[in-house]
Order: C-alpha cells, then structure tokens, then sequence
C-alpha cells in the first residue's frame, strides 16, 4: 500500500466515524473524588432511553478502569467539546437508579456549592443525598400480576378452565394489578392456573417498588393562632408582601450557576433579616409567613440549629399545619428515606430540620426560614464546608422566593449586609405584651470572697438562688464547660495530664470515672500515678458542669437540680424530657451548657445566672467577643418571659469587655457597630472575604516545608492578580495536633470571595502536587481552632 492510499483511507474512515458519533449519546459524570473535571462518557445503545440527569451510574474510572460510581449531571447529543478530538471514548456500564434522585434544581444548587466552596460537585452531591436515599431504604420490590390489555375485549370468548376463570374474576373485580399472593388467597387456588395464564400471555407480570415503612399515626391537637402584635403584623405584612409579588413573577427558571461570582451580584431584596429580640414572637411570625406560602399550595423549610434542642417549637408548628416533616439524626434509614419521598411528592406542608434540610427535594418551596441564624451549627466542618445560610440564600434566588433569617443576635455578616441593604432589615425591638428586657448585674469575681477560695458561685448568685428560691421561682444556670474538671496535673512536677494523640488536655469525668479528650474522644481511667514522674497524686484544676452540680447540691440541699449538658443527654429524647420537668416545676435548677441557652421558653424562669462568662471570651477567634455576647444576650433572655419578671446575673472577671458591657444593657446595635469598628481595622469578615487553608501531616517538618511553599505560590500569584491580598502563615493551627496528625494554617483575606477564588485557581495546581500534606480550603470560616 502506499502512503498517500493509507492517509486516504484514515482520512475517510475518520469522516465516517464522525458522522456517526454525531448521532451518539454523551453523558457528562462527575465522581465522589476531590476533582473539579466532570467526565464524559459514551452511552451505550441499550442505555439510551434510560438515562436522565440526576441518575448515578457505573462508569470505568481511575487506574485499571474500575467500576466506579458517579452521578449524571447531563446528556449531550454527539461529541461534546472537550472530546470531540479523542479517539476512544469509555462507554458507561450501568444506570443505578431507575429515576433521577437529583432533580434540576438539586444539580443546579449542587454545582454552584461546588464552585463557591472551592470542592468537587461529585463530593458535594454525594453528601447532600441522604444514604437512605441512594439505597432506597425500606423498599421492596413486588410482583404484581395483571390482565393483558390486548386480551381484555375477547376475554368472554376464551373459554379457560375454572380455576384459571376465577384468577381473572378476582383481577377484574379489583380493577388494579395485584401481588400473587393476594390473588391466590381470593380465588382459593394455587399459583399453578396464575402461572398458566402468564405463559398463555393472558396475563402479565409487572414489578413495582413499594415502601414497607407506614408511619404511626400522629394525633396532634391543633392551637388556634394568636392574635398578633404591632410589630409582628408588621413583620408579616414585609415578608407577605414579598410572598405574594413572588407569586406574580413566574418561578424563574433554573439559571446556568456557572458563575459563582453571581453571589456577588444578589440583590438580596427578599432576604430578610428579622431582628427581634429574645421573647419577641418570632416563631409566630415565622408561622404566620409559612401558612401564607402553604395557602399558595407551596411548601417551606425551617432550619433550626439542632433539632433536639427545640422540642417546643417543633411541636408547635406540628399544632399549627397538617403535615409537618422533622429531619432529625435519631431517623432510621427506612423513615428518613420515606420522609424524603414524601416531601418530593409534596405531601408535606412544613419541613423543619438541621442544616441539611436545606437540601429537603420540595416540588414548590414558597420560603425559607432561619431560625437562631447566628447558631455555628449551619456551617458543616467536613467536605463540602457549606453555610446552610448561604446555600438557602442562592436556593432561594434561584426559586424566586423569600428567605427569612431570624435572631435576637445577628451574626455580623448577616447585619453588615443589612447595613449595606442586601437584606431588608425587619425590627421587633419589644417582647411581647410589652415585657421589660431582665435586668442584668456583673458580678467581678475579683473581687468575691467565695471565688477566691475555689468556688464557682459566688457570694452575689448564691444570695440571688436563695431569694429565687424563697419565691418559689425557677433558676436557670449557664457554664460552657462540661465533665467534672478540665486539667489533671501531677503536684509534685507540675506536669498536666495531657491526650497521647492531640494537644489538648484532659478532662476529668468523675460520672464515669475517666479521663476524656474533649477532641478526639480517648479516654483513660485516671492513672494512680504521674506519667511523666510516677510519683503519686494527681490532682484535678478548674471546674465544669459535673463539678457544679456537686457544688449547687451540696450549697442549696434539698433542691431538684438537673443538668444538662451532652454528657447527660445522650438518649435519643433526653431533652425533652428534661425541658418537660422543668416546665412542671419538679425541677428548680436547671444547670448546663450551651445547650440551655437556645430558644427556651419557661414562664416561672426568674434568674439566670451566667457562671462564667469568660470561657468563650478566651478562646483564639477573631469572633470570640461576638460569640460571648451572643451566649450572655440569649441565655439572659431565657427569663422575664412573664409577668413574673426576672432578672440576670454575670460572673466575670473582666466585667470591662465590651461584649460582656454591651450584653448587659441588651445593646445589640452598639456592640455591633463597636465590633464592625475593629473586624475592619483588622481587615477580617465581614467587611472582608476568608479563606482558611488547614494543613496537615503526621510530620512536622514536612507539614512546615509544605506550608511555605504553598504561601510562596499565594504570593508569587497574588502580586499578578489586580486585588489586593493578605496571606497570614503558615502558623501552628490553633488546635496544633489532633488524632496525631500537626496541623497548621494559612489565613488568606481579600475584597471580594471573588477574589479570593481567583487566587486559588492559579495555586490549585500547584498545592494539588504537595501530596505528602493533606490540605482542606475553608470558605468564609467559622470554627478557628
Ligand atoms: N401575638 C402573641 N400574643 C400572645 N403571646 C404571644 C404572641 N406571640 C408570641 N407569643 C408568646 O410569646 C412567647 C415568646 O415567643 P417566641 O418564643 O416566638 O419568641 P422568640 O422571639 O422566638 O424568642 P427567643 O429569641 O427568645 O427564642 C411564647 O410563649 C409565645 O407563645
Ligand atoms: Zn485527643
């Protein structure tokens, strides 16, 4: 053959093949793998009418081609660009699930979450699916038996044996296709005379999946609604408003997300941000606005922070509509997967649920609630790093619908752009029936007696538990620190007891008689000796919530005291039935953590005390003075919700910090505008954007070597890019060892989260090459340690 014939011949063949391919099906697949590519895979023929987006698929994957697991995220009709140009293309092997589990808007909102939060769509959608889901949980596939439609006109003219006869009666009789079993038991026959009129193809064989789990049948008393107050109409008349133009403007459709940057854009006029402080009604309002949504036939979602924690709000939106779904951890995989179909076939009104909710399939959202918007427990700490905040504000834009954020205690990102007018501000400054805010006295421990000599409660609250007491009022009491005592150290070398594995020290629980790391969960029976010395005598430094306990019983004998805290409440139920004695009065003092200071609403609560207001205002957080004035503002609004009064007493050995100064004269506006003074002063969120890179290795040097090279790229890019950058690091991480792995950080800000992604996509390359490190990139971060 000569040479000119072959080039001939490759070129008409490659003709050939194209015109084919340009008739072939293309499925765009992204996989559970830390990688941004979405890959395209041939479909095969037998494929072809099966495959929709939203479906997980096979797909030959990675070394040696193995079978491996991914979504569809979309179908192409021939080639699409970027293989256009290659030869072999893999074929997909199978299609996993019979319908999409993700519908458009779920791989819409799915991808933006990818590219905002700098991840892999594959990742983000296998997250946010629940397991049960992808298993279909609780489900079992029947077989059902029905009369060929072609054979239903002549069956007259058949003239079939009796028992044969009576099979097809019973079939007409039900008008429905039946399992086998239920036939049999109706025509009081075998499965013989069924299993001749399959093979006559009198009768056909269908398989139908069906759900085994049936819920237990909820009876709830229904409340009438309240009659509202002035400026919860007027909350509800914004939102409302807001609702019904929704409702003239057609739901838009699912916009491309390819640009990120869109956030940058929001016009925000129907974010909300309902300030009102403690026992101001919100959750009436919320109702309200949701009854208005569901009157349109559409659904809503409220997040709260931690379903446990919020029995008493639960039950009332469970009063108020007919269908209530709660999402919450303690689910079975066949409950959770039933809920799930429920609400996709919009059986359900009202959806309330923790941070993933947000991701709840309803057919018609009409809105969004927030509820405690300020909660860290929106933020997810894992892969994809999301703010459920954020993920129901770009939803809720892409819906055209109204999302409602309400606190008594904006985090300052959420007052910031209420300041900017991104979010339309809604005040309700009043408590309802126009309460008086509590009082609130510092108490500097310095200065007290009882303090000074070890103990927790000082002269000032011990007096103020015994009036309360005297006056039959119940008392609530705050201490962010749980087990029995934070440091064990040897008294004659002064060594702490620490954890093998991280760099904490440990807690003492003398409830179950171990040492525990708070972090990484190891526990130790005290030893009978120092590790370090061997000498005998360990002691046990400081206090949390078990030692106070011991402390109020000993001090006020004879008193119901209850504590709460995630030591004591580990049975599924557990708060709720602690809340409900406290609510009947068989308990006097209440004492725990933070888990007391959300959302609680008990009448007869006439003193809180705050045990130590300190603790959150140590930590290393540039949020720590935020984060202390939001813990002293709620838990201080848990009393004087009647007319009973109440009053509020902080233990404080810096009575002076601002956050603990502005907390007690219930200043929310003052404390926020001091705080935005210093966050722009020190170039932090919210008037700029973060990026928080965690490092980590089981070898510090390496961790060191690998954590300068990458600031080298930061910088050696960001003097390319137009904006402006900071790049802090590499430094120990706050938490500087945990489960034997160092860790160390690298703080990046800049103007814009735009910005900041630039950054990142000329170093990504380059990090992704450090393979001796693990890395993980945090968006607008909340946990610093
Ligand atoms: N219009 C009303 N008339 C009478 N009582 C009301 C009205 N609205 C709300 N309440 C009652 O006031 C109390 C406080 O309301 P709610 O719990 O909604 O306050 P909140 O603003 O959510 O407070 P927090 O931020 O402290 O949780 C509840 O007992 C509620 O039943
Ligand atoms: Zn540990």
């Amino acid at each position: 053959m000569s040479r000119q014939q072959n080039l001939f011949e490759d070129a008409a063949e490659l003709k050939w093949q194209r015109a084919d391919r340009e008739d072939q099906l293309f499925a765009a697949i992204v996989f559970n793998r830390p990688m941004e590519t979405v890959y395209h895979y041939l479909v095969p023929p037998a494929l072809r009418e099966m495959i929709r987006p939203g479906q997980r698929v096979q797909a030959p994957f990675g070394r040696g081609d193995r079978p491996t697991i991914g979504f569809c995220v979309g179908c192409e009709q021939g080639p699409p660009e970027a293989i256009a140009k290659r030869k072999n293309v893999k074929e997909l092997i199978s299609i996993l699930d019979r319908e999409p589990i993700a519908d458009a808007k779920m791989l819409g909102l799915t991808k933006w979450i990818a590219e905002y939060y700098l991840c892999s769509w594959g990742q983000v959608l296998h997250a946010v699916i629940p397991a049960a889901v992808k298993k279909s949980a609780g489900t079992r596939q029947v077989k059902l038996v029905e009369i060929d439609p072609e054979v239903l006109p002549n069956l007259e003219d058949l003239n079939l044996p009796a028992k044969q006869r009576a099979v097809i009666d019973v079939l007409l009789d039900a008008g429905e296709p039946l399992p086998v079993g239920e036939i049999t038991q109706s025509a009081g026959c075998g499965t013989s005379p069924i299993n001749t009129l399959l093979k006559k193809n009198i009768l056909t064989a269908i398989r139908e999946t069906r759900m085994n789990y049936e819920p237990p049948e909820k009876l709830v008393a229904r409340e009438a609604d309240l009659i509202l107050a002035d400026q919860q109409q007027a909350a509800l008349d914004a939102i409302t408003h807001a609702i019904d133009h929704g409702k003239t403007t057609k739901t838009p459709e699912i916009e491309e997300v390819a640009d990120p940057r869109k956030i940058d854009h929001y016009k925000g006029d129907q974010t909300f941000l309902l300030h009102g402080v403690t026992g101001s009604g919100k959750t009436e309002v919320y109702i309200r606005a949701i009854r208005h949504a569901v009157d349109f036939g559409r659904q809503a979602i409220v997040l709260v922070p931690e379903i446990s924690l919020t029995p008493q709000t639960i039950r009332r939106f469970r009063r108020r509509f007919d269908s209530v779904a709660v999402l919450h951890s303690h689910l079975t995989d066949s409950e959770r997967h039933w809920q799930w179909q429920q609400i996709a076939s919009g059986n359900v009104q009202v959806v309330v649920g923790a941070r993933s909710a947000i991701f709840a399939p309803t057919p018609r959202l009409g809105l969004i609630v927030i509820d405690e918007e300020h909660e860290t427990t929106f933020k997810q700490e894992t892969v994809p790093r999301y703010h459920a905040r954020e993920v129901a504000r770009k939803r809720a834009a892409m819906e055209g619908i109204p999302l409602v954020l309400g606190t008594a205690t904006p985090m300052l990102e959420s007052w910031w752009l209420a300041k900017q007018k991104s979010y339309q501000l809604i005040s309700m400054p009043k408590r309802i029936e126009e309460l008086p805010m509590p009082p609130v006295v510092t108490v500097d421990t310095m200065n007290d007696p009882l303090i000074k000599r070890g103990h927790n409660i000082g002269r000032a609250l011990k007096n103020a538990i015994d009036q309360t007491l005297k006056n039959d009022g119940q008392i609530i009491l705050f201490f962010n620190l749980r087990g029995f005592s934070p440091v064990l150290w040897c008294r004659s070398c002064g060594e702490k007891l620490s954890c093998p594995h991280c760099d904490t020290s440990l807690t003492w629980h003398k409830d179950r008689k171990l040492c525990v790391c708070h972090t990484c969960d190891y526990t130790i029976p005290m030893p009978g000796q120092c590790p370090a010395c061997k000498k005998q005598g360990l002691r046990h430094f400081g206090a949390g919530t078990q030692r106070l306990e011991e402390e109020v019983r000993s001090k006020f004998p004879g008193v119901t005291v209850l504590r709460m805290d995630s030591d004591s409440m580990r049975k599924p139920g557990s708060h709720d039935e602690a809340l409900e004695r406290f609510r009947h009065g068989e308990v006097s003092i209440l004492l725990g953590t933070q888990m007391i200071a959300k959302g609680l609403d008990f009448p007869n609560v006439t003193l809180v005390g705050v045990v130590d207001a300190d603790t959150a205002l140590h930590q290393i957080d540039f949020r720590a003075s935020e984060r202390t004035f939001q813990l002293i503002s709620q838990v201080a609004g848990r009393t004087g919700r009647s007319s009973r009064g109440g009053r509020v007493l902080v233990q404080t050995m810096q009575p002076d910090a601002e956050a603990i100064r502005f907390a007690a004269e219930h200043d929310f506006i003052g404390f926020a505008n001091r705080e935005l003074g210093h966050r722009l002063e020190r170039k932090m969120p919210p008037q700029a954007a973060l990026l928080r890179i965690i490092l980590r290795a089981k070898d510090e040097p390496l961790l060191d070597t690998a954590g300068l090279e990458m600031v080298e790229e930061l910088q050696k890019h960001a003097e390319t890019l137009p904006d402006k950058y900071r790049i802090l690091g590499p430094a120990p991480a706050p938490l500087a060892r945990h489960k034997d792995y160092y860790r160390y950080q690298i703080l990046i800000t800049s103007t814009s989260h735009t910005a900041i992604c630039a950054l990142i996509e000329k170093c990504r390359k380059q990090f992704d090459k450090l393979t001796m490190i693990e890395y993980a990139l945090d968006v607008d971060p909340l946990q610093m340690r």
